[in-house]
């Protein structure tokens, strides 16, 4: 894994993401990075629910919180992909920044909640703003929940 979070490279004032901020004491927080240093296509993030992050039984997840996290680790993905794509570092201006259009989910199985869940991303298709991103998420190797964004590059402006 690379040192920096992806996360850790967005200026203070897109750090307040509830997903993925790092200065939202209250979020969720998540951190994304290179699965592998040498294949800039795979991306890994890994999250510990806490026990109030419950669905419908205290040891499972709540869906909304699998989704925050898809969401982020997808958006994420996305832009570090474009960056490296530019040949450029990661944060360095001007600052290239996706939100999600499109966020599919399949809910596989239930989640639990006591374990550590992995993030998985695939970036299979970045053209002009738009990413197209391949994205799992599992628990003790086993894929919870498995998902497909669309998330596509704010304007500069
Ligand atoms: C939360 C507020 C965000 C504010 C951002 C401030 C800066 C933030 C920076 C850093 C923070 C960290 C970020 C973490 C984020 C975590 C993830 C989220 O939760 S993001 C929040 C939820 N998502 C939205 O709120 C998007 C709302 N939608 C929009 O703003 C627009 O619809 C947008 C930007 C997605 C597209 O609008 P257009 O006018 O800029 O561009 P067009 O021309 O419509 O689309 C560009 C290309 O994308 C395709 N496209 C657009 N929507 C699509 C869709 N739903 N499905 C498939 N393709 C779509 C189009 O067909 C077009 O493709 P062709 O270039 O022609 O090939």
């Amino acid at each position: 894994m690379s040192k920096q979070a992806f996360q850790d490279s967005y200026p203070a004032e897109f750090s307040h993401c509830y997903g993925c901020g790092h200065d939202n004491p209250h979020g969720l927080q998540l951190k994304s990075y290179w699965l592998d240093e040498e294949d800039r296509t795979h991306t890994v993030a890994h999250f510990t629910p806490k026990p109030y992050h419950t669905g419908g039984v205290p040891d499972k997840a709540y869906g909304g919180l699998i989704a925050s996290l898809l969401d982020c680790h997808g958006t994420a993905s996305a832009a570090a992909a474009a960056y490296f794509k530019e040949g450029r570092k990661m944060g360095t201006a001007p600052i290239l920044r996706f939100v999600t259009a499109s966020l599919s989910i399949d809910f596989l199985r239930p989640t639990p909640i006591k374990e550590e869940l992995t993030l998985y991303g695939e970036i299979t298709q970045l053209e002009g703003r738009k990413a197209t991103v391949a994205l799992s998420l599992s628990a003790n190797g086993e894929p919870c929940a498995t998902a497909t964004m669309i998330a596509v590059a704010l304007k500069p402006e």
